[in-house]
């Protein structure tokens, strides 16, 4: 089909309005305004209600409600500007803030999940059943998925809510990406082959072969095809740059190890500033993270993805110096506190992915018997469970 003659467009659905979620809210709302050939303009985005106070500071201060608490979605609407999660950024009038998951996904080809890992799980079941059945997702979540498996979040949404879904993850810190300030990113999208007579699918190549398992409802002919390049024109600003890759696996992973390496490189700037120590850390760290994909994705994982994308090495590096996670673990070895203790003070509702992956892949490790073999991951676990001291981290990591 030739772009721009399709009858229908993709109605887009931001599920997650945090720090991340609100900035990729702003630069879809961008890029659906920018191609009507392919998208509704309007974006909705899923915000988990809660009530914010409106300070006497504050330009969007209305003496006639004074400090009395407001919903969220109605401060966004009214102000365009998510004055919690994305303080002093204006975001686009064209994204909707709706509290209700299922409504905000109706008739959405195109769903965007962007949430703190933690929270994925309710989420989930509220959409299943309850959307168009030729959606595709794309995850921009950090972190992992485990029970008695490990899953990567794009896998775990395909099969529970029986869809294809991309990964979207690079060397993104949210509050500059808001800001317009230049980075690039990485999408792993490639869908199954749909065969459009029999609607059976074939697969061609994806992150595991349990996604074999998923038969792919294909878009009505009257809608634009759901491809790299639709993706591309999704997500791709002047400021924000994609690459489309195939390796769903490398670019989920990558976005939740860097977190457990970050929490660690965070614990050893706590006390020591040299240069020297945290890039030799940032190397162990980053041998870690391939020789763990490629033990448990090793089908599908290409190291590419991990040493030349911005959802590699560029992530890791950006997460070392600038991230939440890096500065949360860094003031709890200077204030002799714990990381959580620091979240809860200085996040305002932000959500640290970093301690919570470490020991989901802690769990997971110790259950394959090969705990000992990741040594970085095992001392960050160690540390933040109080079992070990931050200033043994690098012999931790180093002993034979
Ligand atoms: N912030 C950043 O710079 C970047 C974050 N990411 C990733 O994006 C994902 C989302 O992160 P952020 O948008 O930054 O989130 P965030 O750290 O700002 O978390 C706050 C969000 O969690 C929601 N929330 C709080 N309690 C909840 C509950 N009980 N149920 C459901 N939602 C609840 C809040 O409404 C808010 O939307 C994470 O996986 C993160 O690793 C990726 C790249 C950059
Ligand atoms: O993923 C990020 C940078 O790419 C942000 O990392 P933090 O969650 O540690 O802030």
């Amino acid at each position: 089909m030739v772009q721009g003659s399709s009858e229908k467009r993709h109605k887009v659905t931001i599920i997650g309005s945090g720090n991340w979620g609100s900035t990729v809210a702003k630069i879809v709302a961008q890029n659906t305004k920018e191609h009507p050939e392919l998208f509704h303009k309007d974006v909705q985005m899923w915000v988990y209600e809660e009530d914010v106070v409106i300070p006497e500071s504050s330009p969007y201060y209305d003496p006639a409600i004074g400090t009395k608490p407001q919903k969220l979605t109605e401060i966004i609407n009214a102000h365009h500007e998510n004055v919690k999660y994305l303080p002093d950024i204006k975001l686009p009038d064209n994204v909707i803030a709706n509290p209700s998951v299922q409504d905000a996904a109706r008739d959405s080809s195109i769903l965007v999940f962007n949430l703190p890992h933690q929270f994925f799980d309710k989420v989930c079941s509220q959409l299943k059943g309850n959307i168009v059945p030729w959606a595709r997702g794309i995850s921009c979540i950090k972190g992992v998925h485990v029970d008695k498996d490990i899953t990567l979040f794009s896998e775990w949404i395909g099969e529970a809510l029986g869809i294809y879904c991309g990964a979207l993850s690079g060397a993104n810190i949210a509050t500059d990406i808001a800001q317009e300030l230049q980075c690039q990113t990485t999408i792993a999208y490639e869908p199954p082959l749909v065969d459009l007579d029999n609607s059976s699918t074939e697969i061609q190549r994806d992150s595991r072969a349990r996604a074999a398992k998923t038969q792919l409802v294909p878009a009505p002919p009257e809608y634009p095809p759901l491809d790299c390049n639709t993706f591309k024109n999704l997500f791709d600003r002047p400021y924000f740059r994609v690459t489309m890759v195939s390796d769903v696996a490398g670019v989920s992973l990558g976005g939740a190890l860097k977190n457990i390496v970050a929490v660690g490189i965070g614990f050893a700037a706590g006390r020591d500033q040299r240069p020297g120590l945290h890039a030799e850390l940032i190397r162990l760290g980053m041998v870690e993270m391939v020789n763990f994909c490629k033990e448990f994705f090793g089908e599908t994982f290409q190291t590419d993805t991990l040493t030349l994308q911005s959802a590699g090495y560029a992530d890791l590096y950006v997460s070392c110096h600038a991230g939440r996670n890096f500065k949360c673990a860094k003031m709890a070895v200077e204030q002799g506190c714990t990381v959580e203790e620091i979240e809860a003070r200085v996040l305002n509702g932000q959500k640290l992915q970093g301690n919570s992956t470490a020991r989901e892949v802690n769990t997971f490790l110790k259950a394959r018997g090969v705990e000992h073999k990741y040594k970085f991951f095992k001392a960050v676990y160690d540390i933040l469970e109080g079992k070990e001291s931050d200033k043994d981290l690098y012999s931790l990591i180093t002993a034979e």
